[in-house]
């Protein structure tokens, strides 16, 4: 078996712990990144099995806290974070029920977790454990935990403690550390200090020393200009060639032999250049979060559709072809809805291309 899979003990489905950690070792050393895709809803995590499935890649399926509520349904209430925990664990199922019949090892993550966020962390953390005593792993392969908002020392402290909580079930933990511009989950860093979009090397091995003492399940976004969102040519400066100086820092700090010994977490990947992405992943990032430019490419079926298709959609009977003509095969979801399935995916497959995934099962 060639690829990936030979380092895998699950092959196909949602993998967890050391599948995890297999896979992204893997890539940091066969330099390729695994895009880690923004999902809203099951048509959209088809078309993003889909684009995997075709491409022999790995893929990684991810609900943010509005995601993970729109799954619940716009009409529960998120009081709590109730919509947002139990949308991302009914994604959570969802997806570990129809992945191994795409026939690749998918990650399941969950998204940006500001402090303000923590009690949507802390639901889902409560499901991993009741899934742990059932079946010997966590509902979620992993989650994200987004304290950069917050003194330096704070982050890495309320981390540690989630990572102490994660370590037992082998769950992997993302955080972040030097701010991602843009708007995430309605904080709004448009107006931060652009120096805080750029993570120092001390700051990395600060974190690095404190979450390795406790497990080696995590991973690091770590900010080098990104932006979330899409903007005007020239508006964003990205510096991936700091996280070279980050792996260096930390290795000469811990004395290791590894040349990278982190695992980074590129954020805000819409809009960024093949050249940015090659040079991030050459620089140890095993993970690129991809939402705008995937959200813009399922809107282009539909609307390419609704547009040449206008004649056929606004009655039930009634077409350029005859007044007596029923549309119902035009206005059928599944028709219509499948567009955006198409070119979501034909933009995920793009990625896989562009972080050199493609092929690598
Ligand atoms: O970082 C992201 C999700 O966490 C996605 O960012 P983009 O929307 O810029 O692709
Ligand atoms: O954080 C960035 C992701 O794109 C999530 O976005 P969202 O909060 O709109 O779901
Ligand atoms: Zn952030
Ligand atoms: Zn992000």
């Amino acid at each position: 078996m060639p690829g990936a899979l030979e380092v895998l003990s699950r092959k196909q489905g949602v993998i967890v712990g050391d599948d995890v950690m297999a896979l992204f070792k893997y890539a940091r050393e066969h330099k390729f990144a695994i895009p880690a895709i923004n999902v809203t809803s099951s048509s959209t995590v088809v078309a993003s099995l889909e684009a995997a499935r075709d491409a022999k890649s790995p893929i990684i399926l991810q609900v943010s806290q509005g995601g993970a509520a729109y799954f619940a349904g716009k009409g529960v209430s998120n009081t709590n974070q109730f919509a947002s925990i139990n949308g991302a664990i009914a994604a959570a199922h969802y997806i570990r029920a129809i992945a191994p019949a795409y026939g690749i090892p998918v990650v399941l993550h969950t998204d940006h977790c500001a402090k303000k966020l923590l009690p949507w962390l802390d639901g889902m953390l409560d499901e991993d454990e009741k899934y742990f005593q059932a079946h010997g792993e966590p509902l979620f392969s992993s989650h994200m935990i987004d304290l950069s908002e917050e003194e330096k020392d704070e982050n890495i402290a309320i981390t540690k403690k989630y990572l102490e909580r994660a370590a037992p079930m082998k769950q992997w933990l993302e955080m972040e550390i030097g701010i991602t511009g843009g708007e995430e989950d309605g904080v709004d860093n448009t107006g931060v200090d652009n120096s805080a979009l750029y993570t120092q090397p001390e700051d990395i091995y600060d974190v690095y020393a404190a979450l390795s003492s406790v497990s080696p399940y995590f991973s690091i976004a770590a900010g080098f200009g990104n932006v979330h969102g899409v903007y005007k040519p020239g508006n964003v400066k990205l510096h991936p060639e700091l996280l070279g100086s980050h792996q260096a820092y930390t290795k000469e700090q811990i004395k290791g032999t590894e040349d990278k010994p982190l695992f980074l977490v590129f954020h805000g990947g819409s809009g960024s250049s093949k050249e940015e992405f090659l040079t991030a992943i050459s620089h140890g990032v095993v993970k690129v979060n991809l939402d705008t430019d995937l959200q813009f490419a399922y809107l282009q079926g539909i609307r390419d559709y609704m547009l040449t298709k206008k004649d056929y959609i606004m009655k039930q009977v009634g077409n350029p072809e005859g007044d007596d003509k029923p549309n119902k095969k035009y206005f059928d979801p599944r028709v219509w809805v499948r567009e955006g399935e198409k070119t979501m995916s034909a933009r995920v497959k793009e990625a896989l291309s562009d972080f050199n995934t493609a092929n690598q099962l």
